[in-house]
């Protein structure tokens, strides 16, 4: 079997056999209430790697994050970061949280380049006083993220693919090697989220791991090595070209999906095309403008 000395581009299709950037073993997860959240999840995300955790709203994958932050305790089981339990994880600063934006105080009074400076806390010292390398970290995490010039507003003056941008940032400042990212797209358009893909890659050939939370089912094939599907448990977990098939995405999310079939000519052939979306409004264009869809369509039972 191979090692860890593969190349990232090879990681979606060998598990087991890399570094286990986050190892997650029959991890059961109950809440104060006595609801128990997540029961028995199993899966890794090696080092070098980009695994997305796909399921339909409360099916857990906050729930997963928090655990992974060491926010909630386990019931059963365990998680381990770079062979490290959670609490030793977090203190040698090898976890980073990109935010769902509903989490955020976006009223709190701070510039940009103090919420990017915050990602340098844990490399200061007591008093929390930034040094040069910490001012520079701060500029070249703005510069990657293409925030450069809003460093001075306020983060309540921001776009929401800006507000995005910023969290990245504070992240890539903090120079984690686990960045977690809770709905990255979501309020982003097309071009914010593939300038966000294409960091995500660079983070990757960086070695780092990253789990990221997200509805957008498009996305995932394209930049996603490894595919978690939860639904109170995880239901299927591996390289995204083997989880993400149609039963699988039946199975979790159940009706919440539309599935339509389409067709595509190709050298004078016909060609069924299936698209699936969690979007309820997914706009079809016919002839460049935008109609009502009227092509077989089946909502997903
Ligand atoms: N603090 C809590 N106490 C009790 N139950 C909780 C708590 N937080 C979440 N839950 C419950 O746990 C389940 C999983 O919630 P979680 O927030 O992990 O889902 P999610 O997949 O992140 O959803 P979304 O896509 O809506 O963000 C839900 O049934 C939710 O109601």
């Amino acid at each position: 079997m191979s090692s860890m000395t593969e190349t990232p581009d090879q990681h979606g299709t060998s598990a087991g056999t890399l570094e286990a950037g986050i190892a997650v073993k029959s991890a059961t997860i109950t809440y104060r209430n006595g609801h128990t959240a997540m029961r028995d999840a199993s899966f890794e995300a090696p080092a070098g790697t980009i695994t997305a955790l796909v399921g339909v709203n409360g099916s857990g994958k906050s729930t997963l994050f928090k655990a992974v932050m060491g926010f909630v305790r386990l019931a059963r089981g365990s998680i381990s970061i770079f062979g490290r339990p959670v609490a030793e994880a977090l203190r040698q600063n090898l976890v980073a949280y990109v935010p769902q934006s509903e989490e955020v105080d976006w009223n709190f009074p701070v510039l940009v380049e103090d919420v990017v400076m915050m990602g340098r806390y844990g490399h200061m010292g007591f008093l929390r006083r930034p040094r040069p390398n910490d001012h520079q970290a701060v500029a070249v995490a703005l510069a990657r993220v293409g925030m450069t010039d809003f460093r001075k507003r306020q983060i309540g003056e921001l776009s929401g693919g800006q507000r995005k941008r910023v969290f990245l940032a504070r992240a890539l400042a903090q120079d984690s090697r686990v960045i977690l990212l809770d709905e990255p797209f979501t309020g982003v358009d097309l071009k914010t989220e593939g300038a966000i893909i294409d960091l995500l890659k660079e983070l990757r050939e960086e070695g780092r791991v990253m789990l990221v939370s997200t509805h957008d089912l498009g996305s995932v094939p394209e930049f996603c090595d490894r595919t978690v599907l939860v639904k109170g448990a995880v239901l299927a977990y591996g390289p995204t070209a083997e989880v993400f098939t149609q039963a699988n995405l039946e199975i979790a999310f159940g009706g919440a999906l539309r599935h339509f079939i389409l067709s595509e000519q190709r050298n004078g052939e016909s060609y069924p095309v299936g698209v699936i979306t969690d979007d309820e409004r997914a706009l079809v264009l016919r002839d460049g403008k935008a109609s009502r869809m009227v092509a077989s369509s089946e909502r997903l039972e």
